[in-house]
């Protein structure tokens, strides 16, 4: 008895956590592309993942294969086409969604919500079928107005959860990391910083003035590096002249965020990661903000820090802009449905 208790306490906790960890279904739709291949090759690294599944509109019963080589536990299976949508995502813990297109120079992200926002309806309806209770992250851009057209499409069938509907912007944040410790000559894992708002232009806003370590630049730096971390897709985008924009980079931030999201579902606590959310915080109905998250999806929203006056200053200028981009994903997603609804009863 003794024995087997001296036994039992010699088992440090992190490894309780993982004896005791839920087993977890992560589906990434969009799996095929510049961001669902690299993401899927990190995300089966994360603790808990028992199953991946790979949807695309092709190609991806072959990786699947590819994955299955791998010597570890996680079950990869590919699944192609619409058809196989809802089968890709039943059951899912997780759902991660990288499909659509991405933008070419010249473009701004506004301009694929005409393509991209067919694609985020179709995975919010097959969600609200196959997997009602799932965490939903959006990868797909422009995010500002995918996330409130997904959760239009998920009000209207019954299954909006606004604790597990998030827009990725880790991107932003893991931008800002690197370009703020290259700035100060310090490891860029250790700088922290929050970036509030949403993913597009002047609605990205990271906020100098909680920057750990504290920033050491001044007033010109940071407008100069604010601009950067705004305008970084761009330069990406520019930088690959047609091939599309940020794969790699965005899929390093993409496994960071679901690793939290699965750490979270394992009842890991304190867990707080920036994103793209409904939100009260401000008068903009969706917003990115530090969240702590927990079992159930987000646990609480961290209240806004104070800004200093430039700070202020920019928020107040971006809050229209995330206005109106919420109302054009909406009426997007209502169109949609009334339009789907008027073919059906012709
Ligand atoms: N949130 C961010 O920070 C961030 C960062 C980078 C890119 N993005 C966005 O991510 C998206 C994907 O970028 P990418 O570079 O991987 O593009 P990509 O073209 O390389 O891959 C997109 C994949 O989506 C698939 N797809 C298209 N429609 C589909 C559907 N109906 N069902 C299933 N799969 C479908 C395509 O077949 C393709 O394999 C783009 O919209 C891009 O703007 C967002
Ligand atoms: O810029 C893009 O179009 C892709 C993505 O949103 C990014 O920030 O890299």
């Amino acid at each position: 008895m003794f024995a087997a208790r001296k036994i039992l306490s010699d088992i440090p906790s992190f490894t309780w956590r993982y004896l005791l960890a839920r087993t977890l279904k992560v589906a990434i739709v969009g799996a095929g592309g510049g961001i669902g291949q690299p993401l899927s090759l990190l995300l089966r690294q994360s603790p808990g993942i028992t199953k991946l599944a790979l949807h695309d509109l092709h190609g991806t019963k072959g990786l699947a294969v590819d994955h299955s080589h791998i010597c570890t536990q996680v079950r990869v299976s590919g699944y192609e086409g619409e058809k196989e949508l809802e089968m890709a995502v039943s059951n899912s813990d997780v759902v991660v969604v990288a499909a659509g297109m991405p933008r070419l120079p010249g473009m701004e992200r506004d301009h694929l919500m005409a393509a991209n926002g067919k694609v985020a309806i179709k995975v919010a309806n097959a969600i609200s079928v196959a997997c009602p209770h799932a965490f939903v992250a959006f990868i797909t851009n422009p995010i500002n107005m995918i996330v409130p057209a997904a959760a239009q499409i998920l009000k209207a069938a019954g299954t909006f959860n606004p604790k597990r509907l998030f827009g990725i912007t880790t991107l932003d944040l893991v931008r800002s990391k690197k370009f703020i410790g290259d700035h100060m000559q310090i490891n860029p894992e250790a700088v922290n910083i929050p970036v509030i708002g949403g993913h597009a232009g002047i609605t990205i806003l990271p906020l100098f003035s909680q920057c750990q370590p504290q920033f050491n630049g001044n007033a010109s730096d940071i407008e100069k590096l604010t601009k950067r971390i705004q305008e970084a897709g761009t330069e990406v985008v520019n930088a690959k002249a047609g091939q599309g924009s940020a794969t790699i980079s965005m899929a390093f931030a993409g496994a960071k965020f679901v690793d939290s999201l699965l750490r979270a579902l394992n009842g890991e606590e304190r867990l707080v990661e920036c994103a793209f959310v409904a939100s009260t915080l401000t008068d903009a109905p969706f917003f990115a903000s530090p969240l702590e998250l927990g079992k159930q999806g987000i646990k609480r929203h961290l209240d806004l820090p104070n800004l200093s006056e430039s700070e202020k200053q920019a928020l107040e200028k971006l809050l229209p802009v995330l206005k109106k981009n919420a109302i054009e994903g909406q009426m997007f997603a209502h169109n949609f449905t009334a339009e789907r609804i008027k073919k059906l009863s012709n």
